[in-house]
């Protein structure tokens, strides 16, 4: 095929346009021509040239900005690259490919094509491009370097802008979701895919209206510094308080179900590295650093804390729109991957199962999305999982890893009732029940906490006790909004322990708790105790106490976030309110009236004021913002008072509510749905309606005893939740399936 069928000619591309992201490719294969790298690219490389286009001008990154000079054309470049190596390394190696990214030899292609082009005069082209396997083959038992590829998305519109919107072709009748989100919506295949535009509901807050950060507030006067109001507002106290009845899974949950709806990466240097915003690239325009007081009581007066901008992309109007790069849907992509090469990879492509070493995820063979360094014998590499951030603490590793179990439980199960299905089909049954387990967990036992009963009714967002509940309508848009994101689903940062422990199949304690500030991005407590340490952390989330809702965040993240050796470290606080300026979110206000609820005119609690805070919480707001229209999301909605019978309070209740209900009305394939083609039968769905948290933890962690509702604390033996053998939980009957 040629070239120009490839080429979206519409787009005018400059280096700019390309945001790198990583991607893998097979190990040790030889790479015949740059068609086989095509091997694990986005489903969407297949349908889409300029995503074809796109990974293309990845490899030959560098080889733009050295050819710019050469005033070449997009078409011409390929043409001349593919030429080139075509001819001269038919056997370009994944090493070669490996090297490239990491900037090792960054300026080899960069070098090679100038060559080739100066040998040619600089202006031929050829407009030739041939991919003889430009087939999205499965990968298979390999291990994956990263290579780069463009992560630029489709320019996706904020919805109901008037913008045109780019699609693709669905297949109506296809009974299992699609890995990167796209066809869940048939009228409208990108909405909620991985890789598109962050929403939005209420206008922009930019300072210029288009994508400058929001920096003043009423009187024109500058917004305080994000560390100022996290020091005033978020600051916990030296002892840790904690809720009474809940566990640490009210916290661990939901940064995996965070982790599920959405990731904003951002922007790079070209060589991948992160940007260096208090060093090197102080200057960039992707740096919106943090600056901090000259009195603060950890951090250096008047010091720098670097943050590189999200990777965002304009809009038709030319706004600033922010990317989500998971898929919005609660559909687990946080363990399959957030595309189809993405889930390739994790995948054995034997009996439906995910790879799996020693009952654990495979290894990342980059090695560097983690520090193996840890107190243990094992041998320790990087789990690689759907997500890139689950090395961030092993809590998280553990969750993602007792959800990937789950997976291949119930696929060998699938396999022992139906050993005619092939590892497809196999795959994608036990994909669709252990996202349908994960939905009714989020909507029937995760979200009442948060909630409380009075909005769960309000949103009528309760499942139904045993049977169907169709919700779905095509015209709802489960895309994740962008204040939730920045804000609102951030709810958990306060819930984080100072501590992380580790506990024995009897309850008993095992380890002295140590800082969790020890152990970011650290991998060692995970694979420790012969390989079981993520199951006894898992014990300790489900019986710790979970600290106390109350807009408080632990120095273990408010001071200690992500310590280095330098002793360099970041306050999450901080990070979230600078991030909801630089997504150009509005204020506290702006969402209390999309939420119906009265908006402040004073720092008073009474009435036109902030009705919604105690009046000491109330005052101290007053002391850091000039105006209550000037406080930021985050700290104003995590600072109401809570609601009865939920932990959020009155905005916090509206904008959970509205984000889960467009997330399971948006869901064509969400498991509640009397549908032939993609729901369950009714026996299967009752079945899967019985499954709770504590069944996923009997099932896989080698728990013998548990409390049945495992976000609230076991009782005592005549309580409401006492210690119960596993054997008495329910179980997933898999016979329901049977074909
Ligand atoms: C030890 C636990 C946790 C750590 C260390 C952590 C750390 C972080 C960091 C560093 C960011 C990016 C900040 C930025 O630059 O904007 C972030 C984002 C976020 N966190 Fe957490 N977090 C934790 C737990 C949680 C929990 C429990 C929840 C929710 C219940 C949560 C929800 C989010 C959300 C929604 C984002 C935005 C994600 C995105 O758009 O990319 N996190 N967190
Ligand atoms: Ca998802």
């Amino acid at each position: 095929m040629k070239l120009d069928r490839w080429i979206d000619h519409d787009s005018q591309m400059t280096p700019i346009d390309f945001q790198v992201t990583s991607v893998y490719i097979e190990k040790g294969t030889r790479m015949t021509g740059l068609g086989s790298a095509l091997l694990n690219m986005p489903e969407a490389a297949r349908t889409t040239p300029s995503f074809c286009l796109r990974l293309i001008t990845a490899f030959l990154l560098t080889a733009w900005s050295c050819v710019g000079a050469q005033n070449l054309t997009c078409d011409q470049l390929i043409g001349e690259a593919f030429l080139y190596l075509d001819a001269n390394r038919p056997d370009i190696t994944c090493q070669d490919l490996h090297n490239l990214a990491k900037g090792g030899v960054i300026m080899y292609p960069c070098r090679m094509l100038n060559e080739y082009i100066a040998r040619k005069g600089g202006s031929h082209c050829l407009g030739y491009c041939d991919f003889p396997d430009l087939v999205i083959r499965q990968a298979r038992h390999v291990d994956f370097l990263p290579i780069v590829y463009s992560g630029q998305t489709d320019r996706l519109p904020i919805v109901n802008s008037g913008c045109p919107v780019p699609h693709q072709q669905c297949e109506a009748n296809a009974r299992f979701r699609t890995l990167d989100g796209s066809c869940n919506n048939l009228a409208n295949p990108n909405l909620g895919k991985s890789f598109t535009a962050q929403t939005r509901i209420v206008p922009n807050a930019y300072s210029d209206g288009l994508g400058s950060p929001r920096s003043h507030g009423c009187d024109n006067v500058p917004l305080p510094g994000p560390r100022e109001v996290s020091n005033m507002m978020h600051a916990a106290d030296t002892e840790m308080l904690f809720e009474q009845h809940l566990t640490g899974m009210v916290m661990q949950v939901g940064q995996f179900l965070a982790h599920d709806l959405i990731l904003t990466e951002m922007f790079k240097r070209p060589n991948q590295d992160p940007l260096k915003c208090c060093d090197a690239d102080i200057s960039n325009v992707n740096c919106f650093n943090i600056r901090l007081p000259a009195n603060d009581p950890f951090f250096m007066a008047n010091g720098c804390m670097p943050l590189p901008r999200s990777i965002a992309e304009n809009d038709c109007n030319n706004v600033r729109q922010q990317i989500n790069s998971q898929t919005s849907y609660l559909d687990l992509s946080v363990n399959y991957g957030r595309t189809l090469a993405e889930s390739n990879i994790l995948r054995s492509f034997s009996g439906g199962l995910l790879k799996e070493v020693n009952g654990k995820m495979m290894e990342d063979v980059r090695q560097s999305t983690c520090d193996m360094k840890g107190p243990t014998s094992q041998k320790i590499f990087c789990p690689l999982s759907g997500d890139a951030r689950v090395n961030e603490q092993p809590g998280l590793a553990s969750m993602h890893n007792l959800w990937f179990l789950e997976h291949n439980r119930i696929a060998r199960g699938l396999a022992r009732v139906n050993p005619q299905w092939n590892d497809e089909r196999l795959f994608q049954e036990a994909r669709k029940i252990t996202i349908a387990e994960w939905q009714n967990i989020v909507y029937g036992e995760y979200i009442p906490i948060l909630l409380g009963p009075d909005t769960m009714k309000k949103f009528k967002l309760s499942l139904h006790d045993r049977s169907y509940r169709d919700t779905y309508n095509p015209s709802v848009d489960a895309s994740i909004i962008n204040g939730f994101g920045v804000a609102v689903m951030r709810y958990g940062h306060t819930l984080i322990h100072r501590n992380i422990s580790m506990v024995d199949t009897n309850m008993g304690s095992m380890m002295t708790p140590d800082d969790l500030s020890n152990h970011f991005f650290k991998v060692g407590l995970y694979h420790s105790h012969d390989d079981k340490g993520y199951k006894h952390m898992l014990r300790w989330i489900s019986t710790e106490r979970l600290p106390l809702f109350d807009g408080k965040v632990e120095q273990s993240v408010q001071r200690f976030l992500f310590k280095d050796r330098q002793a360099d470290s970041f306050d999450l606080v901080a990070l979230n309110i600078q991030r909801s300026r630089e997504h150009g979110v509005p204020g506290y206000n702006a969402y209390r009236a999309v939420c119906g609820l009265k908006i402040a005119s004073h720092f008073g609690a009474g009435p036109g004021g902030l009705v919604d805070h105690d009046p000491k919480v109330a005052d101290r707001l007053s002391r850091v913002y000039r105006c209550p229209g000037d406080i930021d999301l985050f700290t104003g909605y995590l600072t109401e008072r809570r609601t009865r019978g939920g932990l959020l309070g009155p905005l916090g209740q509206c904008l959970m509510g509205m984000q889960f209900k467009r997330l399971r009305d948006g869901d064509r394939f969400f498991f509640e749905r009397n549908d032939p083609l993609v729901g369950f039968t009714r026996e299967q769905l009752a079945n899967i309606k019985q499954i709770r948290m504590s069944n996923i933890m009997c099932e896989n962690n080698e728990n013998t005893v548990i409390q049945p509702r495992v976000f609230f604390r076991p009782t005592v033996r005549r309580g409401p939740n006492p210690m119960v053998s596993c054997s008495r939980l329910p179980k997933l009957n898999l016979d329901l399936w049977r074909e």
